[in-house]
């Protein structure tokens, strides 16, 4: 079989992830953190020289994408690729699968922006900067909306005018790639049950819940944008649209001033007043850090409690990304106030990150690590022709 390498790249809000692989082997995987004030990379397993990384020079996606691109020919030249594949946050109403990116369906993704503007245009910019760099390299986008598109259209619709919902203003869903992944991994981590009514919990930055039953998301807390559901680093979630119109009307707010409000301003950042981080509010003694956290947990509960009435029970709860995998307190307290449920938390486990957290009792409760980049590179090879037969 022809051997063959995908670049993956994950372009966050504050963040480009990049994983290349090789066959089956990741060759080297790292994140470009802070990347619009000041980008470094912080490659995964290893304490590398700053010497050694590349010199990013400029803030944001574009600036960073040149030095990048060198520094991965400089290290890894040997490695043939055959493609780069992108996470594209919004693929819309009509891409329930990843596809190549022909012209077309990059114009058809730029009109998506104002849906995701804190995810689309880095997307975008990267893929306009691959093409200039590698002009024949196939390029594939792998949408987060598309593992949703299996949702009933009960669960897609809000309760607006049909023209609107005809129009395409439906709840979406985002953090599929996640999801897909974690669903990879469910029979080796419940065994049975991953055909059951699971929950998974996406809570990084951005945070979002998934019910799902035999594998296929039922029901999510993203909506329309990324900015519905769950509080999240920056972002408020789920708020009285009645707000907005106060700050519109009686407060005289710019709807750009609401823009940031709803995706900089909020969330663990706004409450607390101190960090977006997770990690900086559980360490910290401040009224406001413990409020934040509080209210965290509590709309976790709260939409987890949704969910299980949509899914008739439950049979088991995952946590994935930077929260969800790390944060012992935050597990434990969403474990706790969900007791009603039969759920029960080996605490132990919990301290220690082990992948099954339950007491064998009532639902399953476990870990996955997220690994989008994963879910592109498998997304990315299945666009591509297949292989040619190797000569006899
Ligand atoms: N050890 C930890 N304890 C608590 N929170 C953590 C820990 N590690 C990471 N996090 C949280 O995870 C968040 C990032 O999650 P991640 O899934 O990497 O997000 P994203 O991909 O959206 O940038 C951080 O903002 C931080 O709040
Ligand atoms: C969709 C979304 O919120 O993504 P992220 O968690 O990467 O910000
Ligand atoms: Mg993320």
């Amino acid at each position: 079989m022809t051997s063959r390498a995908v670049l993956a790249l994950n372009a966050g809000s504050s963040s480009l992830k990049v994983a290349l692989f090789h066959d089956e082997r990741c060759r080297v995987r790292g994140t470009i953190e802070r990347i619009n004030e000041a980008p470094h990379l912080v490659l995964d397993g290893a304490t590398t020289p700053s010497d050694a990384l590349p010199r990013l020079t400029g803030t944001g996606h574009t600036a960073v994408i040149a030095p990048l691109l060198d520094w991965l020919e400089a290290q890894f030249g040997d490695v043939p690729l055959s493609a780069v594949g992108h996470r594209v946050v919004h693929g819309g109403r009509h891409h329930a699968a990843p596809c190549l990116l022909e012209p077309a369906v990059v114009d058809e993704l730029r009109e998506l922006i104002p849906l995701a503007p804190l995810h689309q245009p880095p997307a975008l910019a990267l893929i306009d900067a691959l093409h200039a760099h590698w002009p024949t390299l196939p390029q594939v986008a792998c949408f987060d909306t598309a593992f949703h598109r299996s949702q009933p259209w009960l669960n897609q619709c809000f309760a607006l005018p049909r023209r609107l919902t005809e129009e395409g203003i439906l709840r979406y869903g985002f953090h599929g790639l996640s999801y897909a992944h974690a669903v990879r991994q469910l029979p080796e981590l419940i065994g049975e049950r991953h055909r059951g009514r699971v929950i998974i919990a996406h809570l990084g930055h951005g945070c979002s819940l998934c019910a799902l039953e035999d594998g296929q998301s039922q029901a999510t807390t993203m909506g329309f944008t990324a900015l519905d559901g769950l509080m999240m680093g920056r972002r408020a979630g789920n708020l009285d649209p009645g707000v907005i119109l106060y700050l519109l009307q009686q407060k005289g707010w710019r709807a750009d001033e609401i823009e940031h409000l709803l995706y900089h301003d909020s969330g663990l950042y706004g409450v607390s007043g101190l960090s977006d981080d997770m990690r900086d509010l559980l360490a910290s003694d401040a009224p406001a850090a413990a409020e934040a956290v509080a209210l965290f947990v509590r709309r976790v509960v709260r939409e987890i409690g949704g969910l299980v009435a949509l899914l008739g029970g439950l049979d088991a709860l995952i946590f994935t990304a930077g929260i969800g995998e790390h944060a012992a307190p935050i597990r434990q307290a969403v474990c706790h106030d969900l007791a009603w449920l039969g759920i029960k938390l080996d605490d132990a486990a919990n301290a220690r990150h082990a992948p099954r957290l339950d007491r064998g009792d009532g639902p399953a409760i476990g870990i996955v690590a997220a690994d989008e980049e994963a879910e592109i590179r498998r997304s990315t090879l299945a666009c591509l022709p297949a292989s040619p037969a190797a000569p006899a």
